[in-house]
């Protein structure tokens, strides 16, 4: 949300969407998130923005291997980047910015090589495509549900806080009010 109240024309792409496939007349259901391929693409970058556990869990070798040609002896701790791989200038255009388009298509060949955001291989996240159709369906519904608006004229601070998951250093806070389309679905109170 922060992302999309930095980047309005984002938001209102987004909610257009979700007006064209689903309308006014129902709301989003689970199972339409696969139907809205710009809604996935604001999840993927901002998990490659704002990538959730930055170095992954560490891993350790269970036999002597190479990695990026340094010998990596067996029993060692192992550190995935991800934060850094995600914002690889020589990986990524502009990286810095907020820009959903880069997967529209499903993105380049490399650059779904190149977001991990869950892991890679044996040992990722399980829980990858229950949490990324959880957050399709629930950010889906605030952006079909409701206009939303910064508190203030400034754009949304996005200095990352300390924590292992990276939560934001200071908290968000929006206003919000149901769309008038959509108040026949969307109980007041
Ligand atoms: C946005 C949501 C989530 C993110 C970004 C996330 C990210 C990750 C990452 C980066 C790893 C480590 C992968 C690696 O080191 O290679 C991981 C592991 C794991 N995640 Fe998630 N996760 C999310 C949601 C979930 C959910 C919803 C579940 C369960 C329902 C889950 C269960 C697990 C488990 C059990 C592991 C350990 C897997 C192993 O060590 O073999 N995660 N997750």
């Amino acid at each position: 949300m922060a992302n999309l109240l930095n980047n309005s024309e984002k938001l209102k792409k987004a909610q257009d969407e979700i007006d064209f496939v689903i309308g006014h007349d129902s709301l989003l259901e689970e199972s339409d998130v696969s139907k809205l391929p710009y809604l996935q693409c604001i999840i993927l970058e901002t998990l490659r923005l704002n990538t959730t556990a930055p170095l992954l869990l560490p891993h350790v070798s269970s036999a002597d291997c190479t990695i990026g040609g340094y010998f990596v002896p067996r029993d060692t701790i192992v550190m995935v980047n991800a934060w850094a791989i995600h914002k690889d200038p020589q990986l990524w255009e502009d990286p810095l910015s907020f820009k959903p388009e880069r997967f529209e298509g499903n993105g380049s060949e490399k650059q779904q090589k190149l977001i991990l955001p869950f892991g890679l291989g044996r040992r990722a996240c399980p829980g990858a495509p229950l949490a990324q159709q959880v957050m399709g369906w629930t950010l889906g519904l605030l952006i079909q549900c409701f206009d939303w608006k910064r508190v203030s004229k400034e754009e949304i601070d996005m200095t990352e806080g300390l924590g292992t998951i990276m939560p934001k250093a200071i908290p968000l806070e929006l206003m919000c009010k149901v769309r008038p389309s959509m108040e026949k679905l969307v109980p007041k109170d």
